[in-house]
């Protein structure tokens, strides 16, 4: 039977891509998806904003939702420090069979725990099944109409603390209004807009950060 896009993206990492070398790993696929195939990775230009502000946090505990095939999980993984608590969360099984080999390929499976879910189940037992209390680190990249209930979920579950930094992407395309509306009203957050570029496109799009002030 045909091959998916990500299975696609996987044999380019491998043919093209260095075992142990995140940074190549990172090339190969965004060579990929300009030179053969479009995927929604967050891609080279926001990618630059994830790594500065990850930096920047150098947080002791991560979670990601949304996966895919692991290429933001292979950039943040590569700059964290060592001990760093990462949870990577993916809904579908065959983006995560992908997203597994492909952080492996990077060397980086020691330093992420991929979790197959769905946010809405998981975040509720995360304290209790991975001994997490805060995550100083959040980055949004899954179904767009779920940004707004799943950071009232971090909110309900105490799940962050005072200078907790959530980073969404896509609040522009495809787009998240409701949640754009919610962090930038509430007096809980300071938020921040960094204006760029559906990856591998010239259309607009962006981040938006926001810190939970406590
Ligand atoms: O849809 C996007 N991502 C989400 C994919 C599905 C996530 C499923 N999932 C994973 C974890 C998880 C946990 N809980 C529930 C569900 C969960 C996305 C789309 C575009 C895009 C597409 C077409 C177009 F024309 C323009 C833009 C660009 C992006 O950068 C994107 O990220
Ligand atoms: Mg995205």
């Amino acid at each position: 039977t045909r091959s998916t896009r990500p299975q696609r993206m996987l044999k380019a990492v491998q043919k093209n891509a260095i075992r142990g070398n995140p940074e190549s790993v990172i090339s190969a696929i965004d060579y990929f998806c300009k030179h053969s195939e479009w995927a929604m990775n967050v891609g080279d230009e926001k990618g630059c904003i994830l790594d500065s502000v990850v930096t920047e946090v150098d947080p002791s505990t991560v979670l990601e939702l949304g996966t895919y095939c692991g290429y933001s999980t292979v950039r943040i993984a590569r700059l964290l420090s060592p001990g760093t608590k990462f949870i990577t969360v993916e809904f579908n099984p065959a983006s995560a069979e992908v997203a597994r080999k492909i952080i492996a390929y990077a060397g980086l499976q020691d330093k992420v725990t991929l979790v197959e879910g769905a946010s809405g189940d998981l975040i509720p037992q995360i304290k209790k099944l991975y001994g997490i209390t805060t995550f100083d680190f959040i980055f949004l990249d899954h179904w767009k109409d779920r940004y707004l209930p799943d950071i009232k979920l971090f909110e309900e579950y105490g799940l962050l603390g005072k200078g907790s930094v959530l980073l969404a992407d896509n609040v522009i395309c495809p787009g998240t209004p409701e949640y754009l509306e919610y962090v930038r009203n509430s007096p809980r957050y300071e938020s921040r807009y960094y204006p760029s570029h559906l990856e591998y496109t010239k259309v607009e799009d962006g981040l938006e950060k926001s810190l939970f002030l406590g």
